[in-house]
């Protein structure tokens, strides 16, 4: 990171990190903005946190950690093998004490966002937790109590999410909370597919081949629209589009990028 012009700091994450460099990492942050339609907007009282410009900070989290961590997300998120995704890091943010983001949704800025990634960095805090939440269900992610295994060596967190998924971080309690949050966007790029087989995968690829059964079981009985017609689904996941007259007649091309259980059908 770069703390003034001509001075360049560095957090080391092989060993705990002092208090010293956390507090010379926040105070090199500016206050946390977040994004309302096609703006950027500052609003402590819904946003109190820090950032770092990308252009200011620079990260040797590479593969394999990087890698590791895109081909678990590809595998849960996406179609596994199938699929290529991109990692963008938008920027590292710091959350202090009584640092928090209220509940939003990532305002997506492309066609070709899948969802985000949040990397938590293993720096001592309490509080923090990030909460998500989607249809009916959420989930809380506590890293604060995450941050070292058992003999003391740090770790990293992360967790992925849908951009469709409401998500919110709760007050800071102690310590300091620094993220590094990624878009994940869909590549067009070869290089970019991973090869995949884990357990994740071939459970999705269970479901997603029994039930097409069940759909032409009922579709077969004669009594069943006998005129013909149109079966309609329900998808559980919001979709971004600049333009929906865009997609008709590329429904084929859209079908890879369904998210979770959209992608069953
Ligand atoms: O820092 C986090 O855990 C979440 C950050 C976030 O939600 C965002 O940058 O949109
Ligand atoms: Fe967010």
């Amino acid at each position: 990171m770069e703390q003034k012009p001509h001075s360049l700091r560095k957090l080391d994450l092989s060993k705990p990190v002092s208090d010293k460099a956390i507090a010379e990492f926040k105070a090199a942050c500016d206050p946390a903005t977040f994004g309302r339609n096609d703006q950027d907007v500052l609003n402590e009282s819904y946003r109190e946190a820090g950032k770092m410009d990308v252009g200011r900070f620079s990260s040797n989290l590479q593969h394999p950690e990087l890698s590791a961590i895109l081909w678990q997300v590809l595998d849960i998120l996406a179609d596994g093998e199938n699929a290529a995704l991109e990692m963008e890091l938008c920027k590292p943010n710091t959350y202090g004490v009584g640092g928090f983001f209220k509940a939003h949704q990532d305002t997506p800025r492309s066609e070709d966002l899948l969802g985000s990634l949040v990397i938590v960095l293993p720096t001592p805090h309490t509080g923090g937790e990030l909460l998500l939440r989607h249809n009916e269900e959420s989930w809380k992610v506590d890293f604060g109590s995450l941050t070292s295994d058992a003999a003391g060596n740090p770790k990293i967190g992360f967790v992925a999410f849908y951009s469709d998924v409401e998500h919110e971080v709760l007050p800071v309690t102690s310590g300091c909370r620094i993220t590094l949050t990624y878009n994940l966007k869909w590549s067009s790029s070869p290089s970019a597919r991973l090869p995949v087989d884990s357990i994740h995968h071939r459970a999705l690829r269970h479901q997603a081949t029994d039930h097409p059964q069940l759909t032409l079981g009922f579709a077969r009985n004669p009594e069943y629209l006998p005129f013909g017609g149109v079966l309609g689904y329900h998808l559980n996941h919001q979709y971004p589009f600049s333009n929906t007259a865009a997609l008709q007649g590329h429904i084929q091309d859209f079908i890879p990028r369904l998210k979770g259980s959209d992608r069953v059908l």
